[in-house]
């Protein structure tokens, strides 16, 4: 007997976001029309390993979390969003997350992939199948200028291309956001030079003036170009009180 598909995640209902009317936002996977939007999270005392020295030793994991909890936010705020869906082994990280309306997917322990970009591309297609099929979409934790208006900008250029696609990162060779369409699988090929494997995977590539989109935070200096753009408010805080 062939397996049984995942069933979809129950989707996320906001009463501040829906009171505006929009029509598209109930629901999640088979069926929805609104965004399902993947967020993989790594556990946080592994992560952003080039971003070390930002902060203070005994900080690193509390800012890595506030940039995951930014985006979440951005994510959770953008008009075109039905649901955002972390995929996460951190019970810390579920917490959080799911505290500020995310739904969680408990990612399988594989301890040797953790560190690899494998171990991304894995936890994203595990995280695929979990919300089953519709117009999905992965994008990193480490956005922490990002402005909804701007992720609905690219959701809106994905939907109106009617194929799969991604947004490179500022520098053009990374990725910040992957999408699929109704009837296709997510293809991840997150890791470096991931804009190219994108592209070569028959990804289209999306372009469009979406600079908090695109800043990806890896480095010390890659966090000042957010910054200058506008931090999250809790990115925003955590910085504020180390100043
Ligand atoms: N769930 C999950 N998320 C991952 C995994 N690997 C990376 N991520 C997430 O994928 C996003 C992009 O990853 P990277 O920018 O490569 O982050 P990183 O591996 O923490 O950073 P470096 O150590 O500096 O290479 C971030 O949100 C990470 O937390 C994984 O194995 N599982
Ligand atoms: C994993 C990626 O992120 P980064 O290169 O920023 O680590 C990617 O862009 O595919």
């Amino acid at each position: 007997m062939p397996p049984l598909p995942a069933p979809p995640l129950p989707g996320r209902s906001t009463a501040g976001r829906d009171a505006d009317g929009a029509g598209e936002r109930a629901g999640a996977g088979a069926g929805a029309t609104g965004w399902t939007v993947l967020v993989p999270i790594k556990p946080l005392a592994d992560a952003k390993t080039r971003l070390r020295g930002a902060v203070d030793a005994d900080l690193h994991a509390d800012l890595v979390l506030a940039m995951a909890r930014d985006t979440v936010a951005a994510a959770l705020a953008c008009p075109d969003v039905a649901t955002v869906a972390v995929v996460t082994g951190e019970p810390a990280v579920a917490a959080a997350v799911g505290a500020q309306g995310a739904v969680v997917v408990p990612e399988p322990a594989a301890p040797d992939a953790a560190r690899t970009a494998g171990g991304l591309n894995a936890a994203l297609a595990h995280g695929a199948a979990a919300v089953g099929d519709g117009w999905v979409a992965a994008m990193p934790a480490d956005l922490p200028a990002l402005r909804p208006a701007e992720l609905a900008a690219a959701l809106r250029t994905a939907r109106a291309a009617g194929r799969p696609g991604y947004v490179a990162d500022a520098d053009g060779t990374g990725t910040v956001l992957l999408t699929a369409v109704p009837g296709t699988s997510l293809r991840p090929r997150f890791g470096p030079g991931s804009a190219e494997a994108h592209a070569r995977g028959g990804a289209a590539t999306f372009g469009g003036d979406w600079p908090s989109l695109r800043r990806d935070v890896d480095t010390p200096d890659d966090l000042g170009a957010a910054a200058a753009l506008g931090l999250g408010e809790h990115t925003a805080f955590l910085m504020n009180a180390v100043r």
